[in-house]
């Protein structure tokens, strides 16, 4: 890993918070965009330090590489060092296991956590003929989009996210990929980031298409000895975003399952009777498509994590553990 700067300190002296990031476009946007609200919430400037992870020099499928953390160990690791101050990942790439020594300071608000569609001629899901190609990495995605029977071929892709677009039959643009697909899946949160939102053909309604837990949402995260940084970063927090999040992700753990894992979910808040209340989805689907389990629980927002540890059991009850094992 290469610190592109180690100074510590301004010219005026004001203490600098150093920000690890790893170099895609998409990682380098969603750090900037948390290293300018620190720098407008609390005046303390922040500046980028480049570190590669073993997901970014590989090209070999995520879960051949291990599954959940291979964007993220790295960034650990060089907090743990002392190298960087902050982290910022995507909440979805994050084991759901605690980091020794370290904490989620932040959370700040989500985006819109959808999947999207990108298809050739505008198409929807809907109007892809069927033995139409489609291009995802996520087996989330991979076993909901064939649970809808439209019969879709499904062509294992990853890479980042310009790469993808690359696929897509008339998106080539400069220089562009091979465009063999007809269309890609992939987080609406990534396009949006990246300012590429006109490119989406269809925003997935979760009724279809559920998302990954915690799709959307970044994760910031620091040393727990760090009492000065935790309390700059605290100035990003949204409760409510981290109160969905645990929701979701408490799902995930409680299911035992990683990021590659085929489980989808997705909680939101709204207004009950007794003011705002939780409202929380999942799904556990075979890879292949043939079967699959879908549930709902709502409550209140301090009850984030048992909601998730519910509806897992829930789901697990219905048969779950056997579902993420076809395949296998
Ligand atoms: N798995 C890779 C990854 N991690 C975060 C995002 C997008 C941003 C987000 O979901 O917050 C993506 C790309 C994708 O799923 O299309």
């Amino acid at each position: 890993m290469t610190a592109l700067r180690t100074s510590a300190e301004t010219a005026s002296g004001t203490a600098v918070l150093r920000l690890g990031t790893r170099a895609s476009v998409l990682a380098r946007t969603q750090s900037q965009t948390v290293a300018d609200a620190i720098t407008a919430a609390t005046g303390t400037p922040v500046e980028l330090v480049h570190i590669t992870t073993e997901g970014d020099r590989s090209q070999a499928a995520i879960a051949q590489l291990g599954g959940t953390g291979v964007f993220v160990t790295a960034l650990r690791d060089a907090l743990l060092a002392g190298e960087i101050d902050l982290a910022v990942h995507s909440y979805k790439d994050l084991p759901t296991a605690a980091a020794p020594g370290l904490i989620l300071a932040a959370v700040p608000p989500r985006e819109d956590p959808r999947d999207a569609l990108v298809a050739r001629d505008g198409l929807t899901l809907g109007e892809l003929p069927a033995g139409s190609r489609i291009g995802t990495g996520a087996p989330r995605r991979v076993a909901q989009l064939r649970a809808l029977g439209l019969g879709l071929e499904i062509v294992p892709i990853r890479g980042n996210v310009d790469t993808r677009l690359g696929r897509v039959a008339g998106l080539g643009g400069p220089g562009g990929g091979a465009g063999d697909l007809d269309a890609v899946v992939l987080a609406r949160a990534g396009l949006s980031r990246l300012g590429r939102l006109a490119v989406i053909t269809e925003t997935l309604d979760p009724l279809q298409v559920l998302p990954a837990p915690a799709q959307g949402a970044l994760a910031v995260e620091c040393r727990t000895s760090d009492a000065r940084t935790r309390e700059l970063l605290g100035r990003l927090e949204d409760s409510r975003t981290r109160a969905c999040a645990l929701a979701e992700r408490t799902t995930l753990g409680t299911l035992e399952a990683g990021c590659s894992a085929p489980v989808a979910a997705y909680a939101e808040v709204a207004e009950g009777e007794h003011g705002p209340e939780l409202f929380l989805r999942a799904s556990v689907t075979a890879i292949d498509g043939s079967d699959g389990v879908r549930g709902s629980l709502s409550g209140p927002l301090d009850d984030a994590a048992s909601l998730g540890r519910t509806l897992a059991a829930e789901l697990l009850d219905r048969g779950a553990a056997e579902l993420m094992a076809v395949g296998r």
